[in-house]
């Protein structure tokens, strides 16, 4: 089977080859007759179909899922007789998973009809020669069958490929952390616009010290949100959310962020403002992440001048003219806007709830700040910010967590006295974690906690003298204003 197969393709492309060469010398009047009949008579002589399926179409930004489902698909059923393979180490490096490599060709049976498919490399459309050869290769697979099995192949057997392979990615999946490289490097060998590794961040709920209401509040909030597919559809909205996590360096915002990835089973996309240069890229790099993902941008207010923007264009109009005469300032000026980003803000609220944000579905995007107020209230209202939660500093409720978590006790005779210096000291939990957590096997809880006691009352003191401070400052204004 497999020799009379090689045997009418190569045939066939001898006769195609004359075919295309000779055609010209043909009258002109009779060439489309010509042409239509020996097609006719190819196709009577090859009984074969087939069907190409490529990593990208050109219509399309995205690579196709197609084309992955089939690369698992086949990657699992069918390499026991393909020979050359390529390996890749899944799930925390414990399994390989081998793949065809390029050129290489397999058989699949399906309800006993046999078919071949075939891996491929396209050569670079452009002349340029590059660094990395294969760099602009685009790659694709080809599904060959006999024509009177057209009808069972192309309707059940693709879809049955497609099925397997999402089941089969789905089980293998092993979540990433992912981070965009910057728009130079989205050419050429390396052509990806997110460069990735694997997740691995220990944080999750139960080691989140937080105020356990707002804790399961949110826990709830985020299982809702991921069952919620065909509700987002019902209501006309598309399938994501937005949220905003604010609150003093240290308070678990960045633990929050893992915490979550870990409850949902998402990926997380962390990405990096300052090296994105203009509202498109931004565009590219939402398009080319996958569903079941967060997207974090943190420190929102360092990232971009988002808020700044309006205002420094009514001091520039003030300043214009002095700026312009002084030749050092002009160049630095030019410096500046040629290498900084020009995201703005109505470009990040485009890739947040323009019509673009819509496509994938099933993604959670995150802002982080410290500086809550110092945000334009067009990025963080309702709709795109769907939840605003505040990470403060830490309280007793807080401390037991983490007492749990690093200390492994429940109760102490020092809760009592800690309970109530809580009430006015101002810590941060990662604080309270470093006095928590024994710095060498002498260190027992006694000597935590008693740390702990220590850096609390400090704290309290520091509270009492700025609080004092500043009535002092209200009580001179106030005699000022009154003089
Ligand atoms: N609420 C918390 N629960 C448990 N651990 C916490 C919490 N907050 C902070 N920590 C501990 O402190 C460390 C720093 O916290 P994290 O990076 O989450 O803070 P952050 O709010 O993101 O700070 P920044 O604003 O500086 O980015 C973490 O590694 C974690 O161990
Ligand atoms: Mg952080």
């Amino acid at each position: 089977m497999w020799t009379e197969l090689s045997a009418t393709i190569s045939s066939l492309a001898v006769a195609f080859f004359m075919f295309e060469k000779y055609l010209n010398y043909f009258p002109y009047t009779i060439r489309g007759y010509v042409e239509r009949n020996f097609r006719k008579v190819v196709n009577f002589v090859n009984p074969y179909v087939e069907i190409s399926f490529h990593e990208f179409t050109s219509e399309r930004l995205k690579r196709s899922d197609a084309f992955f489902a089939i690369q698992t698909y086949l990657s699992t059923s069918t390499t026991e007789n393909a020979r050359r393979l390529k390996a890749d180490a899944v799930k925390d490096s414990q399994s390989v998973v081998l793949s065809m490599d390029a050129n290489e060709e397999v058989t699949d049976v399906f309800n006993g009809i046999k078919v071949w498919w075939a891996s491929g490399k396209m050569p670079p459309q452009s002349k340029s020669i590059s660094l990395f050869p294969g760099s602009e290769e685009k790659r694709y697979y080809k599904l060959t069958f006999h024509k009177h099995d057209r009808e069972i192949i192309t309707k059940s057997y693709v879809e049955h490929v497609l099925k397997k392979g999402k089941e089969i990615e789905v089980k293998n999946r092993q979540r990433m952390l992912y981070t965009n490289n910057p728009s130079k490097d989205w050419h050429g060998w390396k052509a990806t616009k997110w460069g990735n590794i694997v997740f691995e961040h220990p944080s999750t709920f139960d080691t989140l010290a937080m105020d356990t209401a707002k804790k399961e509040e949110i826990k709830k909030d985020l299982i809702k949100f991921s069952k919620g597919k065909d509700y987002y559809a019902k209501i006309g909205k598309a399938w994501k959310r937005g949220y905003l996590l604010y609150g003093p360096p240290g308070t678990g915002k960045s633990s929050m962020i893992a915490a979550m990835a870990n409850l949902l089973d998402y990926d997380v996309y962390d990405l990096e403002l300052t090296t994105i240069k203009d509202n498109s890229e931004l565009r590219m790099l939402l398009i080319e992440t996958k569903g079941k993902s967060i997207i974090v941008i943190e420190d929102i207010d360092c990232s971009l001048d988002l808020t700044g923007q309006r205002k420094k264009r009514k001091e520039k109009d003030d300043d214009e003219a002095d700026k312009e005469k002084d030749p050092i300032s002009k160049k630095k000026k030019e410096a500046e806007e040629e290498s900084g980003s020009k995201v703005t803000l109505s470009g990040l609220l485009n890739v947040i709830d323009g019509i673009w944000s819509a496509c994938g579905g099933e993604r959670i995007i995150i802002f982080t700040t410290n500086y809550v107020d110092k945000l334009d209230p067009a990025l963080i209202r309702r709709g795109r910010m769907d939840k605003h939660i505040e990470m403060s500093y830490c309280c007793f409720e807080a401390f037991k967590v983490l007492a749990r978590n690093y200390l492994d006790i429940e109760s102490h005779e020092l809760f009592g006295k800690i309970e109530e210096l809580f009430v006015e000291a101002k810590m941060s939990p990662a604080d309270v974690a470093d006095s928590l957590m024994p710095k060498s096997d002498e260190q027992d809880e006694e000597t935590c906690l008693k740390r702990l006691v220590e850096a609390l009352e400090a704290s309290k003191e520091e509270a009492r003298k700025k609080s004092e401070e500043e009535a002092l400052l209200k009580t001179k204004d106030g005699v000022v204003t009154e003089g």
